[in-house]
């Protein structure tokens, strides 16, 4: 079943200079998935989780969550998703329980499934012994795991997480990538907004390049590397890095005996983030903007 259906989407900011932030994207998400979005910089990404998260009015398009149409049934919307925001927004001035039982009034749960869902994911999530400390003295890692709780609390369907794991330690982050497995594993759909491409490709199933508000292409992570060519050879020529990909080890080592600076020569596999640079171009520069330019 599809779990997301977006269909046409377009947004503009009607600033000086009239950007089209999300031009005419469509994609699916199936139920059970995680799907990530991935982009540099000002590519739409926060623009397209925002208008999915009832937070921004689109200009165009249609979204339906589970085939409820997001035009006609917000309210119902907002009942099956929880949203991990980019910069966590829990109350300083309030206790991590009195957070979790605000969030649990605005959702209208009961109050012994709150106490019962609340501990459950405060033990799952290793927060349980900070219930009772103010947010103000969480550290940021513990900060997002709370935003996390509080998301989960209502037992949504459809969970968004803008940057998870951003400006956290690795024990943390390792942390957060198991609570993403096993929200997964437990049959919840996941979308997830990165800048970390390792993320992306341990995590996803499916992922999404966007650029400039338009999609690029949508693969899964294995299919995107194979496309690109599973070997990279990384050589340096006239003081530049150069990256190019085959299909097999020996392909890379043929064409790497004539090169010129033999120390300079790395063969390794490849990695969705080549794939990224490849498809976004390098540095903001360079993008590349048709499939047959970047996929001949
Ligand atoms: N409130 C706004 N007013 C005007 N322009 C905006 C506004 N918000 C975003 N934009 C512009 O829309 C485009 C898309 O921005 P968006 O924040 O969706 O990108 P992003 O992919 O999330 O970027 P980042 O990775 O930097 O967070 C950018 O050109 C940005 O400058």
């Amino acid at each position: 079943m599809k779990a997301i259906r977006v269909l046409g989407l377009t947004k503009s900011y009607k600033s000086e200079t009239n950007i089209v932030a999300v031009n005419n994207l469509s994609f699916e998400v199936e139920e059970g998935q995680v799907f990530c979005l991935l982009g540099p910089n000002g590519a739409g990404k926060t623009t397209t989780i925002r208008i999915l998260n009832t937070l921004l009015k689109k200009d165009k398009g249609q979204i339906y969550f589970f085939n409820i149409d997001l035009d006609k049934k917000p309210q119902d919307i907002k009942n099956i998703i929880g949203v991990v925001q980019q910069h966590t927004n829990v109350d300083s001035e309030l206790t991590v329980w009195e957070n979790l039982l605000i969030h649990s009034m605005l959702h209208k749960m009961n109050k012994m499934l709150f106490k019962e869902r609340a501990n459950q994911l405060l033990e799952a999530i290793d927060m349980i012994d900070k219930k009772n400390r103010f947010a103000n003295k969480l550290s940021g890692g513990e900060r997002r795991k709370l935003s996390i709780i509080r998301a989960l609390l209502h037992n949504p369907k459809i969970i968004f997480l803008d940057e998870p794991t951003v400006g956290l330690d690795t024990f943390t982050r390792r942390s957060i990538w198991e609570n993403i497995k096993q929200l997964k594993y437990s049959g919840k759909t996941i979308i997830l907004t990165t800048h970390y491409i390792e993320e992306a490709q341990m995590l996803s199933d499916l992922v999404l390049i966007i650029n400039k508000g338009k999609k690029l292409i949508e693969e899964t992570p294995n299919t995107l590397i194979n496309r690109l060519g599973k070997v990279t050879l990384e050589y340096q020529e006239n003081g530049k890095t150069i990256y190019k990909f085959f299909n097999t080890n020996q392909e890379a080592k043929d064409f790497s005996v004539n090169l010129k600076d033999l120390n300079s020569i790395l063969i390794r596999e490849t990695n969705l983030e080549d794939v990224f640079v490849t498809m976004t171009g390098n540095g903001g520069e360079d993008y590349c903007n048709s499939l047959e330019k970047c996929f001949p």
